[in-house]
């Protein structure tokens, strides 16, 4: 069943005032990983609860708890916002899933615009840090229920809201809390849609059926008691940040090779079914070329590039803390510095027998350096991949109101990034998981400049709106 033209038309008059309501989303700062943004992170549970409490919705804050912090005190970990409206035995109940919180972002990491103010330019590019992951997709759902209870139409579904801001950070406290209301609030849910990833390119709409999980570890390497000077050290003693960067260099070769022996045999082997999939998604090289905005790509081959990260894992190094990165010629030795990677993981890995291999690896290449520093390495947080079967009423839906609202049909994708959550919606719950993406492949999400084009905004409100029209009517 398309969605009523009156709240096509809602969508399209008020398309000036969900920009501005996206832009004072972004306006807080709700960088979950950096602690003195916390308090933003919470504030924005209580901006999310101002707009939907009038709208109708039962909204609950959820307490999760406390984050431990590496120093050993305690930060409040920012609520999950449950909402409710509609509870009609006769209709579906979709649960709706997005993250309030964002990445970190600084005008100095070499953003044009200031990130945390939703800046427009004249192609329509909605710029500002959360503009695509994932405040967007989050105020649009906002904005439909809006249309609905404002215009009067009827929602064809109940729906259950499970918002969330600890995402960008490991989720933490929402597994357990999932765990604990499976059969209160989560009970009588029927299926879920995220909206929380994006298309290949930007110009084929997409649905994604998995996403891969991830282990971010932490190698520590300390020595002195304090930080030296080279000059008076300097070839005297074991250099923490010399033997850390020896380790990080044997992580993943240039051309993206993982080098800890045994990680390659988990990976679930690749079936000429699975092999010809890659090959009919609309996707080209150059789609890469421009998101990345270099001509880097790894293969000159399409299926191994969309399996690169699809299908297969892969380890990024992601920074040192600790390390001098300033301006100027500090001739520092620093006394403790820790390494950050990842490693995405695929069907068959899992965090359980993934740890085991790079641990004993990084000891293994430690003792190799003969130094004396010290080694302590840690899995900051983790989740598993996750697949979903595509063949169900949920995945139609999706793919009928995607015809409708774009006059395409879908690519079926996996996604590279990890939203740990859906795995265990499948699990916990027992439900199907889809996501319907808004955003386009260049959207920049994680990166400086980031992006929501203005068209994907509406468009996408237009289509998470009729989708919902359609789950009520598909079997
Ligand atoms: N849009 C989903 C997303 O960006 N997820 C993050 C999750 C994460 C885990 N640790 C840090 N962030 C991702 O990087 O895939
Ligand atoms: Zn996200
Ligand atoms: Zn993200």
């Amino acid at each position: 069943m398309p969605a009523p033209a009156k709240f096509i038309t809602y969508i399209d008059a008020h398309k000036d005032a969900f920009i501005a309501r996206l832009g004072e989303a972004v306006a807080i700062p709700s960088v979950s990983g950096d602690p003195s943004h916390r308090p933003d992170v919470i504030k924005m549970s209580g901006y999310i609860k101002s707009l939907l409490e009038p709208l109708g919705v039962k909204v609950e804050l959820k307490d999760v708890g406390m984050e431990k912090q590496p120093d050993g005190s305690e930060l409040p970990l920012p609520p999950v916002v449950f909402g409710t409206l509609g509870d009609d035995p006769n209709k579906k109940t979709v649960l709706l899933y997005a993250h309030y919180d964002v990445q970190p972002a600084l005008v100095s990491d070499g953003w044009n615009t200031d990130p945390f103010k939703l800046t427009p330019d004249k192609e329509g590019r909605l710029f500002g840090r959360g503009s695509t992951d994932d405040k967007g997709p989050l105020i649009a759902w906002i904005n439909i229920v809006e249309a609905h209870v404002t215009q009067g139409i009827e929602l064809p579904v109940n729906i259950k809201f499970c918002l969330e801001g600890m995402e960008e950070s490991g989720s933490e406290g929402l597994d357990d809390l999932i765990e604990k209301e499976k059969d209160g609030f989560f009970k009588s849910c029927d299926c879920v849609c995220i909206c929380d990833n994006y298309w290949m390119n930007d110009r084929t709409p997409c649905l994604t059926y998995g996403v891969r999980g991830m282990s971010y570890y932490r190698i520590i390497v300390s020595g002195p008691a304090r930080d030296l000077h080279s000059g008076l050290f300097g070839n005297t003693v074991h250099e923490p940040m010399t033997d850390l960067i020896l380790l990080m260099s044997k992580l993943v070769t240039p051309s993206g090779e993982i080098m800890i022996p045994g990680l390659d045999k988990l990976v679930a082997p690749l079936t000429d079914s699975e092999k010809k999939r890659y090959e009919t998604i609309d996707f080209a090289l150059t789609d890469i070329e421009e998101q990345v905005g270099a001509k880097i790509v790894l293969s000159d081959d399409k299926s191994q590039v969309l399996m690169g990260r699809m299908r297969n894992p892969s380890l990024s190094l992601h920074g040192i803390e600790g390390a001098f990165y300033g301006p100027g010629a500090k001739t520092v030795i620093p006394a403790k510095v820790q390494g950050k990677f990842s490693i995405r993981l695929v069907p068959n890995m899992t965090p359980e027998n993934v740890d085991p291999l790079v641990i004993k690896y990084l000891y293994d290449e430690f003792a190799k350096l003969k130094s004396k520093n010290t080694l302590k390495i840690e899995n900051i947080h983790a989740g598993k991949a996750w697949m979903a079967d595509p063949d169900h009423w949920n995945y139609r839906a999706a793919i009928k109101a995607t015809e409708e609202v774009y006059k395409k049909t879908p690519d079926l994708t996996r996604e590279g990034g990890s939203i740990p959550v859906t795995l265990t919606f499948a699990d916990v719950l027992g439900l199907n998981v889809l996501l319907l993406p808004m955003g386009r492949g260049d959207d920049g999400a994680h990166s400086t400049n980031e992006k929501l084009d203005t068209f994907n905004y509406i468009e996408g409100t237009k289509l998470l709106g009729t989708y919902l029209h359609e789950i009520a009517v598909t079997n």
